[in-house]
């Protein structure tokens, strides 16, 4: 199994970086597991109380399920994927998730462990600017997400925004490879899944 971790702040592109590789590179050899699939369950807290929560600290992720997860997978062994409801701020059950020979993990955090780092072949981190990033996010947190431009702006002010900064921007030090501007970069994504293809040979 070949295993990618890609980083970046929030709104960087991501997950659209991450689909347009599986696009590429197949769905039959290739699946993605969001990170944030894995933020902790807090089902027995109220709506009030779950919207209290540092969702940008490293902390709020289960990241000894995901590391146990990630070796049930190259064990070859289904595993039983969280779904997560950002407008409820928690798990709403789970989905089966069958190993690929390629896994993409992605997430803010996905270069922040170092039992998962130590997993990845390959590690990239996607760099866009502050600006550009929170536009991109409020635009999708109204639409997908269930928030409202105050609770994002207030949101990003008081712990994205911090939080980016001491935990995320300096995971990009073990990156193997940055992708500028995210997921319309597509000189970048072919190189990245040219060298990937070659290793799979
Ligand atoms: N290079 C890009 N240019 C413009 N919009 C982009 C680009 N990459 C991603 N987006 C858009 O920005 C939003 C956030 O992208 P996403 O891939 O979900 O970021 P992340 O997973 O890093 O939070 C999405 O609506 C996506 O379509
Ligand atoms: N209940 C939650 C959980 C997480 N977040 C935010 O999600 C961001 C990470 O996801 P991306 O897809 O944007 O990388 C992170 O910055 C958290 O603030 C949330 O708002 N609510």
């Amino acid at each position: 199994m070949y295993i990618i971790g890609i980083a970046g702040g929030t709104g960087s592109g991501k997950t659209t970086v991450a689909y347009k590789m599986r696009e590429i590179l197949g769905t039959e050899n290739c699946e993605i597991l969001p990170m944030d699939n894995y933020y902790r369950d807090l089902s027995h807290e109220t709506l009030e109380e779950r919207k209290k929560h540092n969702y940008d600290h490293p902390s709020m992720i289960e990241n000894e399920l995901m590391f146990e997860h990630l070796n049930m997978l190259k064990e070859n062994k289904v595993i039983d994927l969280p779904e997560y409801d950002f407008s409820q701020f928690t798990r709403v059950g789970s989905v089966k998730f069958e190993p690929k020979p390629i896994i993409i993990v992605e997430g803010i955090f996905a270069l922040y462990y170092e039992e998962l780092r130590k997993m990845y072949d390959l590690a990239i981190y996607v760099d866009t600017e502050n600006d550009i990033r929170f536009i991109r996010r409020l635009e999708r947190d109204i639409k997908e997400r269930g928030r409202d431009l105050d609770s994002v702006i207030k949101q990003y002010t008081n712990t994205v925004k911090p939080m980016h900064d001491a935990y995320v921007e300096p995971t990009k030090k073990y990156a193997d490879i940055i992708i500028p501007e995210g997921g319309f970069n597509e000189k970048a994504i072919q190189v990245v899944v040219n060298y990937i293809f070659r290793k799979m040979l």
